[in-house]
């Protein structure tokens, strides 16, 4: 029987690795296998802790439960979904209508940006946001960290060369528990200085939109993308009460989203980004979008998005490496 099963095991690899196999499949004890043939809870899963999930069609889920917060992620774009500190309300807003589809971004969570934020500086058919939020990536590591968290990292699967043409891969290590950690890097292994861009794109959740404030921009500068684009100072903290499309060049401070309807702020600790993405569509572009849920979704998210954006590019020379790290915590 066991030779049995290992030669099917053998040939579902087989086909994985020769086929157009869609990427996720369950084999016969249960487990779920991605296109490369890895039995990823054989081969990542922790007991009563981290388990991978066959979500239907080719989507696979990982699924958090640690004695600090339960979280889930979507392989395709390593894409943060679900972050929920245990005791706390949601932190992280997911649209309640988010459809999980093949080479589409999900709306909500934490889309990673990558290799440029927004449009591309001088392709204009290539997609927004770049590409890394909608294609496969590879677990690589998972661990049950000491302290009750749990930390899992993924490197980018898919490049496509006429997007890319850099050998440049990136990688997203997470930590998962009471606080929530990111690090997205990119290294150059190539010959040629290149430009990277790039976000965490993060909704977070709020009581009521008009009642935030955003909290750490006092003084900086920043691109307001309502309108015709103009350059602006931030006076005093970020009170939304109408669209909001902005990039700030800011210092890498700590900013804080005070909700007094959920009685908590959330702090975005930052480092390797110097410039914050604040974003809600209102109530017109949330209908013309058509995926919130409801023409009122936008009332309980603001984006504020880590980022290297616009004038802040990061030029990456041979051999370097970046890294754009952020920690989430409630207080
Ligand atoms: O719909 P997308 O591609 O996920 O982008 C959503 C928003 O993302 C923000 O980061 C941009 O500043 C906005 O201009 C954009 O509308």
């Amino acid at each position: 029987m066991g030779a049995v099963m290992t030669f099917y095991k053998l040939f579902i690899i087989y086909l994985a690795q020769h086929s157009a196999m869609p990427q996720a499949m369950t084999v016969a004890q249960g487990d779920v296998m991605n296109a490369k043939g890895f039995t990823l809870n054989d081969d990542f899963g922790i007991a009563e802790q981290l388990a991978f999930r066959d979500a239907g069609g080719g989507f696979i889920v990982i699924d958090v439960d640690n004695s600090q917060c339960t979280a889930s992620i979507a392989m395709q774009g390593a894409h943060l979904m679900r972050w929920n500190p245990k005791g706390e309300e949601p932190v992280i807003w997911m649209s309640p209508v988010a459809k999980l589809a093949q080479g589409k971004s999900i709306r909500g969570g934490v889309p990673i940006c990558w290799p440029w934020f927004g449009a591309h500086a001088s392709e204009a058919s290539f997609p927004g946001h770049g590409f890394a939020r909608t294609v496969a990536w590879d677990v690589i590591a998972t661990a049950a960290l000491d302290d009750g968290s749990t930390s899992i990292s993924f490197r980018i699967a898919e490049i496509n060369r006429e997007l890319w043409p850099y050998d440049a891969p990136a990688e997203m290590h997470m930590v998962i528990g009471s606080k929530l950690e990111m690090e997205l890097v990119t290294e150059n292994r190539g010959e040629e200085t290149i430009t990277v861009g790039d976000a965490l794109h993060t909704y977070f959740c709020v009581s009521d939109i008009s009642r935030i404030a955003v909290r750490g921009l006092d003084g900086c500068d920043y691109l307001d993308k309502v309108g015709p684009a103009a350059r602006r100072t931030q006076k005093h903290d970020i009170r939304i009460a109408s669209e909001v499309d902005r990039i700030y060049f800011d210092q890498g401070q700590d900013i804080v989203i005070e909700d007094p309807g959920l009685d908590r702020g959330i702090r975005i600790e930052k480092r390797g980004s110097h410039s914050t993405i604040v974003w809600n569509p209102w109530i017109d572009k949330c209908r013309a979008m058509g995926d919130f849920g409801s023409d009122q979704g936008f009332l309980g998210m603001v984006c504020v998005e880590s980022a290297n954006a616009a004038e802040d590019v990061v030029q990456l020379t041979a051999g370097d490496r970046h890294s754009l790290w952020v920690r989430y915590s409630v207080e």
